[in-house]
């Protein structure tokens, strides 16, 4: 039946809102990060422009998710076989999202950056500055222990599938080192973004597991971490 009083127009929206999160993932995911984000604003007490400017983007984002559901349904409903326009409009209402997500985090940088960068340089002031000699070895390390770890599990070569992945534990290694040589958050943050996309080239091609290169990541992090740790305290 259809609504007539403003408060059942109300209620069918609401509907609408749960009806997403309780479907798509991504929209939990949306729901996730505004809540980390509220959090953050409120932690760091950032002024009421730079909260407005928060609040657009997230609005933005969740705006958008609701309005991608909103596509999906309506064409399943017309064509639930798979059909080239079908297609084309679940693409663009996806892509969207993607826009509104990406200037979401492009905003919340800049934003909050000033005031994570000071938190984030004193974090790593605790592990210190990689030397030369330290990359040198925490990379070298990180081969070697990926070689054992490969051999004790009997599976994969040294550059192809087993556990760990030694492709995400050396892009790991190496952005670590570089985040401690330089102690910039920016060059951090581009750095593991491409740690992160070597390993997710190794899911893609189907030779890792999520698992395997979750692990690899979390041994190359370690190890550059605490040969850094180790050069710091011995040094
Ligand atoms: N009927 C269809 N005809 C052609 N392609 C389709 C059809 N249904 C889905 N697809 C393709 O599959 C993709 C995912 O569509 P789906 O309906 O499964 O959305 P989803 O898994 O909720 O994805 P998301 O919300 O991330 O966009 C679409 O972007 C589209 O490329």
């Amino acid at each position: 039946m259809k609504p007539t009083r403003f408060i059942d127009s109300v209620n069918c929206a609401v509907q609408g809102i749960i009806y997403t999160v309780r479907t798509q993932k991504h929209m939990r995911w949306h729901f996730l990060a505004a809540l980390v984000l509220l959090l953050a604003a409120l932690l760091f007490r950032v002024t009421p422009v730079e909260f407005m400017l928060l609040s657009l983007s997230v609005s933005f984002v969740l705006f958008a998710e609701l309005l991608n559901t909103a596509v999906e349904t309506a064409v399943d409903m017309i064509t639930p076989e798979y059909h080239p326009l079908a297609k084309i409009a679940k693409d663009v209402a996806a892509g969207a999202v993607l826009v509104a997500s990406f200037g979401a985090a492009v905003l919340g940088y800049l934003v909050l950056a000033k005031y994570i960068f000071p938190l984030y340089r004193e974090g790593l002031s605790v592990v210190g500055t990689s030397s030369e000699m330290g990359t040198i070895v925490s990379v070298l390390l990180v081969v070697i222990v990926v070689i054992i770890l490969k051999a004790v599990t009997g599976k994969g070569t040294p550059l192809h599938g087993g556990v760990p992945s030694g492709h995400a534990a050396v892009a790991f290694a190496i952005a670590t080192s570089i985040t401690l040589n330089t102690q910039e958050p920016l060059i951090s943050l581009l750095c593991y973004l491409l740690a992160i996309m070597v390993s997710h080239s190794r899911l893609l091609l189907r030779i890792h597991t999520l698992r395997e290169v979750i692990f690899g990541a979390m041994v190359g992090t370690a190890l550059a971490a605490g040969v850094s740790t180790l050069f710091h305290f011995v040094g």
